[in-house]
C-alpha cells in the first residue's frame, strides 16, 4: 500500500549543461532555459495538486535556485528548505569543465560512457593543478561541511556518491518522511540516479541505463518501508520526457551538438 510520496527533481539546465562541459562540483547557475524548465515544473506540480512539507536541495546553487523557483510558482516559498553537501552532484575529478563531445572524440564513446554511468568506475581525481580546484576548495561553502575540507572527496564512482548520500539519507531525510512529510528533494542527475538505484534496488549494471533529464519530476510511492509499491513517475508530457531523456545520453556522443 502507498504510504508515502517523495520526489526528485534534477535542477533545470545549467549554463554548463548548455556546454556539454562536466560541471559538476563548479558552481554553475541555471541557464536561461533551466529557469523556465524549474518555473513549468513548480506550475504542473501546483496544477496536480502536491504540496511540499520540507526540501532538501544539495549546497551547489543551481539546486538551490530550482527548489527556490519550484516553491514560488507553486506558492509555497514558506516551506523549508535544508541544504547539504551530501546532496551534491557527483566529483567528476579531472573531467571536470572538459567537454563531453571532445572526451568521446578523444577517448571513444564507451569510455566516456563509462566515466557518466556505470556504477564503480572513479575518474580521474582532480589535483591542484586543476584550473577549478582552487576555485571549488577555497569556497566557503566547504567548510560548513560535516565532514573536514581535507577529507571531501577528490573524485567519485557512482558507488561513492551513494556512500556520502545514504547517511544522510538515513538520519535526516527518512525520519521525516516517516512522520507523514511529503517531501522534495531538489538535486542533481547522479546523487538523484544513487538515491533511485538505492530505493528501487536497481542493479549494478541496469543503473547504466537509467538517465534522468534536468526540471522532471519524479514521483516515487512509497510502502511504509519505503519501498517503491510501483514504478517511477516522471510527471509531464511524455514524449518531451523522452526527447529530454535522449538529449542527455547524447551529449556523450562525438558530435553531440554544444
Ligand atoms: O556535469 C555533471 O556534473 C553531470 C550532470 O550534469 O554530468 P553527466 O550527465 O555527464 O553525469
Amino acid at each position: 500500500m502507498s504510504m508515502y510520496k517523495l520526489f526528485l527533481l534534477r535542477h533545470g539546465e545549467g549554463a554548463w549543461n548548455r556546454e556539454n562541459r562536466f560541471c559538476s562540483w563548479v558552481d554553475q547557475k541555471l541557464s536561461e532555459d533551466g529557469v523556465k524548465e524549474a518555473r513549468d515544473c513548480g506550475r504542473l506540480l501546483k496544477e496536480l495538486g502536491y504540496n511540499f512539507d520540507l526540501v532538501f536541495t544539495s549546497i551547489l546553487s543551481r539546486s538551490i535556485q530550482t527548489a527556490w523557483l519550484v516553491l514560488e510558482a507553486m506558492g509555497q516559498e514558506w516551506v523549508p528548505v535544508v541544504k547539504s553537501w551530501r546532496l551534491n552532484e557527483r566529483h567528476y575529478g579531472a573531467l571536470i569543465g572538459l567537454n563531453r563531445a571532445e572526451m568521446a572524440a578523444r577517448h571513444g564513446e564507451e569510455k566516456v560512457k563509462l566515466w557518466r554511468r556505470s556504477y564503480d568506475i572513479t575518474p580521474p581525481p582532480i589535483d591542484e593543478s586543476h584550473p577549478y580546484f582552487s576555485e571549488i576548495y577555497t569556497d566557503r561553502r566547504y567548510s560548513t561541511c560535516d565532514v573536514e575540507k581535507e577529507k571531501l572527496p577528490r573524485a567519485e564512482s557512482l558507488k561513492e556518491v551513494l556512500d556520502r548520500l545514504l547517511p544522510y539519507w538515513e538520519s535526516t531525510v527518512v525520519p521525516e518522511i516517516c512522520q507523514g512529510r511529503t517531501v522534495l528533494i531538489a538535486a542533481h542527475g547522479n546523487s538523484c540516479r544513487a538515491l533511485l538505484k538505492h530505493l528501487e534496488g536497481i542493479s549494478d549494471e541496469d543503473i547504466a541505463s537509467v538517465t534522468l533529464p534536468t526540471g522532471i519530476p519524479v514521483l516515487l510511492e512509497l510502502d511504509a518501508q519505503l519501498k517503491p509499491v510501483k514504478g517511477r513517475q516522471l510527471l509531464g508530457d511524455q514524449q518531451k520526457i523522452q526527447a529530454a531523456i535522449k538529449k542527455v545520453e547524447d551529449q556523450g556522443k562525438a558530435k553531440a551538438s554544444t
